[in-house]
């Protein structure tokens, strides 16, 4: 158990290879107890690799982890007591019903028919599967299935509970019922999960890192990662040609950088309030004639384009998972 203030995970140049595929470059890493974090990364990037080192299902390389105090390579305390996993394609018995089958995981962890009762009950309450608790699990939804594989990794009252992409294959409504989830799961465990689909990450995430070829991009809070590599832009649109405009604001020094294209022009800017104030005023005194004027707050899409490239296959909204 982690001590207040503690990091519930940390790894230390954790490396993996598989023959000579170097899958994880080193990684360090550091996961704050009750927080929603998710790892994030391109196709290969490693993030499948560093979650099944973590639950003890390969061993490193080289350099270690502590998860929830326990070390991945102890022999004496063995992690996966105080974690719970849910793995990409889940494997459920779908000749059971999903009481049955938490009933079934309850067993394998020991505890007794009164407190798998008692568990199981609660579990299919919070995942909201009461009403479907004695249908076959073959006659679930993929949401539904989703969220019973999610009630079975509680099972043990984790103090981290790791998921490998687990809303990509989901639906919005299914994504969104997962993802409240995790909302509802943070007074109780961690919540370390691998994604692809960055609007979720951006909406429910405390800290986030970056994967991409085995190697950590960066390690943030969201709002630190969106200040630090995608500061906010203004879009505006001229009723002439934006050209004037490029010269009178190449001097600016709030100006970080200008696009134009025909009459409109795209601002990145360094300091948001003073271009606020001076971008209008001047406009007003250059005589442009002003149609739209724009603030953009950059996107957790924005910073990855920027961070892995357009050779990463991140999505932004999900909706094509
Ligand atoms: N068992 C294995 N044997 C050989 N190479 C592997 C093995 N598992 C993973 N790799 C390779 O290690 C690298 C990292 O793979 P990993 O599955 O961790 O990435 P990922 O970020 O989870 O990707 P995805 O999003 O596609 O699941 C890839 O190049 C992959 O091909």
């Amino acid at each position: 158990m982690a001590a207040p203030g503690e990091a519930i995970i940390r790894c230390e140049g954790l490396r993996k290879t598989y023959g000579s595929v170097e899958a994880l470059k080193g990684l360090n890493l550091t996961v704050y107890p009750h927080s929603i974090f998710g790892l994030l990364g391109p196709n290969g990037a490693g993030k499948s690799t560093t979650i099944k080192l973590l639950t003890r299902q390969i061993r490193p390389t080289s350099g270690q982890a502590w998860v929830a105090g326990a070390s991945i390579t102890s022999a004496k305390a063995d992690v996966r007591a105080c974690i719970g996993y849910l793995s990409e394609q889940p494997a459920l018995y779908t000749w059971m019903s999903g009481q049955e089958f938490l009933d079934f995981t309850g067993e394998l962890f020991g505890l007794s028919a009164s407190d798998r009762r008692r568990r199981r009950d609660e579990l299919l309450e919070l995942v909201g599967l009461t009403a479907a608790a004695r249908r076959r699990i073959g006659s679930y939804s993929n949401g539904m299935r989703q969220r019973l594989g999610i009630a079975q990794a509680l099972v043990n009252r984790p103090e981290v509970l790791f998921l490998d992409e687990p809303v990509s294959a989901l639906d919005p409504i299914g994504r969104k019922e997962i993802l409240e989830l995790f909302q509802r799961l943070k007074g109780e465990a961690t919540v370390f999960f691998s994604s692809h689909v960055l609007a979720d990450v951006d909406r429910i995430c405390d800290a986030v890192a970056v994967l991409n070829h085995g190697e950590l991009l960066v390690q943030a809070s969201i709002t630190e990662l969106k200040e630090r590599y995608a500061p906010p832009m203004i879009s505006v649109e001229l009723e002439c040609a934006a050209e004037d405009l490029q010269r009178l604001l190449a001097r600016e020094p709030w100006v970080q950088h200008i696009t134009v294209s025909g009459s409109r022009a795209t601002l990145l800017v360094r300091d948001l309030a003073t271009a606020k104030r001076a971008l209008p005023a001047l406009l007003v005194n250059a005589g442009l004639p002003l149609l739209r004027y724009e603030v953009t707050q950059p996107t957790l899409e924005d910073v990855f384009l920027r961070l892995v490239g357009k050779e990463g296959n991140l999505s932004g909204t999900g909706e094509e998972a």
